[in-house]
């Protein structure tokens, strides 16, 4: 039977509704579907290399070619319906499941023993962090600054920690075009690492799985790093174009040393749990099976240690540090800025968008 108007309108606004991010793909096939079966075939002139998004969303629309509206419609309702079951049937934790707190569309904010968690929490994309995500991450750790629990900690939701930037994040340019970007971005990454300089509370990192780029880094501003033996840490800014953030230039050649921080940093070599507890990026390192319950247990006995004595002893480790490690955020953002616009970077975006690289 062919999809009436009314499907489709009630596809278009299901598709409002869903829980779980359906990821850049999909959406841009609806949005094909939609515009063909709205105003049929692609009449629109080819944007700019430069203009990603709208490029992508071009690509994908006439690449339709002449389907008819109505397959077009009948499509998109399908594809609606096939999201709809998929995305009930996932086990993703459902966004503000911490009902009495802040609601958060990417993350999972819970508090409870004397220690808040902040769990990453888009599985689906390897909880790479997007746009929406850093201010979020920026909010929570505000929170839990001023809240009554003693430790702060910080995790994944599913098989990864983290993957990092989420390079589509580069394809949503404003009106002052990837100048303007490129800027905003510097700011954005200046204030997120700069919370994690300034958080005043014990800090710690559960790495339940890899963790990659802006993840690895900032663990260098953490007060301790557990991690599963499954865990990897991983930097691969120069095959990105990159170069380091989240104070890596100046925390990691003081935590290991210059040559393995060179490994890391410069070649992108990959460290397992291990490799990263022997260099001293991880406190300790627990079997996966095991992990959860070792863990949760210490933290918990932790938790209970008179809470002004731990803040005031992160101030003294931590506070001769600060200005320095604000002036390091500066120049990381500033030099990233740079190298956003560069050929190097754009194309490995760009390899990574159109399914063409992994790390
Ligand atoms: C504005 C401040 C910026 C600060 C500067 C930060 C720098 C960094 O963090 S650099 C590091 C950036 N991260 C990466 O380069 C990782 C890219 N991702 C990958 O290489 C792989 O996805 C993987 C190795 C992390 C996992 O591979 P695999 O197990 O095969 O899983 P999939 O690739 O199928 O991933 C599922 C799904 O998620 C999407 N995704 C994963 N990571 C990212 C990411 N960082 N950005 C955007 N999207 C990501 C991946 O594309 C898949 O999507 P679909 O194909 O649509 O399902």
């Amino acid at each position: 039977m062919r999809a009436s108007q009314e499907d489709f309108e009630s596809a278009m606004n299901q598709v409002k509704l869903l829980k779980k991010d359906p990821g850049n793909e999909v959406k841009l096939r609806l949005y094909a579907l939609y515009k063909q079966a709205t105003e049929g075939p692609c009449n629109m002139p080819k944007p700019g290399v430069f203009d990603f998004i709208n490029k992508a969303k071009w690509d994908a629309w006439n690449a339709l070619g002449s389907l008819p509206k109505e397959t077009a419609r009948q499509n998109y309702v399908d594809l609606v319906s096939s999201l709809t079951s998929s995305s009930e049937s996932s086990t993703q934790v459902k966004p503000g499941a911490d009902r009495g707190q802040q609601e958060y569309e990417n993350l999972v904010v819970t508090s409870e023993d004397g220690i808040t968690k902040i769990m990453f929490n888009r599985p689906t994309r390897k909880n790479a962090i997007s746009t929406q995500m850093y201010q979020e991450i920026m909010l929570a750790l505000k929170a839990a600054s001023k809240d009554d629990s003693t430790i702060t900690v910080v995790t994944g939701n599913g098989d990864y920690y983290c993957s990092g930037n989420d390079l589509a994040n580069f394809t949503d340019i404003p009106p002052g075009g990837v100048e303007e970007k490129a800027k905003q971005s510097a700011i954005m990454l200046r204030d997120f690492v700069g919370t994690f300089i300034d958080f005043p509370k014990p800090l710690v990192a559960v790495v339940n799985g890899p963790a990659v780029g802006i993840s690895v880094t900032i663990l260098g501003l953490f007060d301790a790093v557990y991690a599963s033996d499954r865990a990897t840490f991983h930097t691969p800014f120069s095959h990105l174009g990159l170069s380091p953030e989240g104070c890596a230039s100046y925390t990691f050649p003081k935590i290991m040393g210059p040559a393995k921080a060179t490994e890391m940093l410069i070649f992108g070599k990959k460290l397992t749990a291990g490799e990263a507890c022997a260099q001293g990026l991880v406190t300790e390192v627990f079997p996966d099976s095991t992990f959860q319950k070792e863990v949760w247990t210490r933290l918990k006995a932790y938790s209970k240690l008179p809470p002004n004595s731990m803040r005031i002893s992160k101030q003294v480790i931590r506070n001769m540090e600060k200005e320095k490690l604000h002036a390091v955020n500066a120049e990381e953002s500033s030099v990233l800025q740079e190298r956003w616009l560069s050929d190097e970077c754009i194309n490995a975006t760009m390899n990574f968008l159109s399914k063409k690289a992994k790390l």
